[in-house]
């Protein structure tokens, strides 16, 4: 049995940082563990420029606790606004590495996401031609199609077409939670998708089955068995195209025990943890570092980092919640111990 773990410093290819008092918490989390993370920029002024960007990563390395030498990877906002100008901007700026399409409404701070598909197309023109990669939420919002079956519809009325008209694009299918994706990856040249912790490790009885479980509410949501088999599946196949993007989004613990709660699992605070145990499940301790530090830097055409991380078998409790700005977060998979800390 493994006891004792050291890979290459991972990195984290989705995060949410959020903005304000609530970096002094969220920064120091990915920076103890990940040496870079794409930040994602829905914030309630989503960052949908690189002046927003520039500004934006400021305040981030400002929370950095000292000596620190993690790097926040912007992206930008798209919406119906986007110009071709903002798209030249944001791929000749060093510091913004993607642009993110969140279908209106579709997920937290989304309001100003895109409502017209089509109409963006000319912005994924530029993008192609800068080689800038494009990151989607894939999930339509039309509230006549089921909430477990919004991936695959989103795959079926918008993706198949995006990636048709855009060979060359760089795609990354964020947070994939279905087997369809999983399959549309594996597919498609120049595509590639993340994989959350909360989806290799559980399936939707754990958001339902014996009481409900804001915590593991997130979106796209916990889906069935066999699509977490799908994941576990891609995510210790050792193929490229499937990385480490945590979706850590964090949400006050009101926010989340709530009549109607956001959407988001922290899970940042012990993020590769997570992960190793839900490789260590599979048996697959030993494809864990090609997907948390090699797969995405090389997708991002980024160096993979020289530094290294060990981790050690030893079961820890999670505190019932951590200070966030002047309220506090509940930490994903907080009710259960953790099997792996970091050294
Ligand atoms: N994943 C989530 O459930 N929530 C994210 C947004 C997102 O990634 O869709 C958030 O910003 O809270
Ligand atoms: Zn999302
Ligand atoms: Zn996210």
């Amino acid at each position: 049995m493994t006891t004792q773990l050291t890979i290459t410093k991972p990195d984290d290819w989705h995060l949410h940082l959020r903005d304000g008092p609530a970096l002094n918490t969220t920064v120091a989390f990915s920076a103890r563990q990940f040496q870079r993370a794409i930040v994602m920029p829905n914030l309630a002024q989503p960052i949908v420029n690189a002046e927003r960007a520039s500004a934006y990563r400021q305040r981030i390395l400002d929370a950095l606790p000292e000596k620190s030498s993690f790097q926040p990877l912007m992206t930008i906002y798209l919406t119906n606004d986007t110009s071709i100008e903002d798209i030249k901007q944001a791929s000749q700026s060093d510091y913004i590495f993607a642009a993110k399409l969140y279908p209106a409404g579709a997920t937290t701070n989304s309001s100003n996401g895109v409502a017209d598909v089509s109409a963006l197309f000319p912005v994924l023109e530029e993008m192609q031609k800068h080689d800038l990669p494009l990151l989607v939420h894939a999930e339509v919002t039309d509230t006549d199609i089921d909430i477990f079956d919004r991936e695959k519809a989103f795959i079926d009325k918008y993706l198949t077409s995006i990636r048709k008209t855009f060979p060359e694009l760089r795609i990354v299918l964020e947070h994939a939670t279905t087997q369809q994706s999983v399959d549309f990856v594996l597919e498609n040249n120049y595509t590639a998708a993340t994989l959350t912790p909360q989806h290799l490790l559980f399936n939707r009885n754990d958001l339902l089955a014996g009481g409900i479980r804001p915590h593991n509410y997130c979106l796209p949501i916990l889906k069935r068995e066999t699509h977490r088999q799908a994941l576990i599946k891609a995510a210790t196949s050792g193929n490229p195209k499937f990385f480490l993007g945590t979706d850590s989004a964090p949400h006050a613990t009101t926010a989340k025990e709530n009549q109607c709660g956001c959407a988001g699992c922290f899970t940042a605070y012990a993020a590769i943890e997570l992960y190793a145990e839900a490789f260590e499940k599979e048996g697959a301790l030993n494809k864990l570092e090609g997907f948390s530090s090699f797969y995405g830097p090389d997708f991002y055409r980024l160096p993979r980092n020289k530094q290294t991380l060990t981790l050690s078998k030893e079961s820890w409790q999670a505190p019932p919640s951590y200070s966030f700005g002047t309220q506090t977060l509940t930490p994903f998979r907080q009710e259960t111990p953790l099997q792996w800390k970091i050294k």
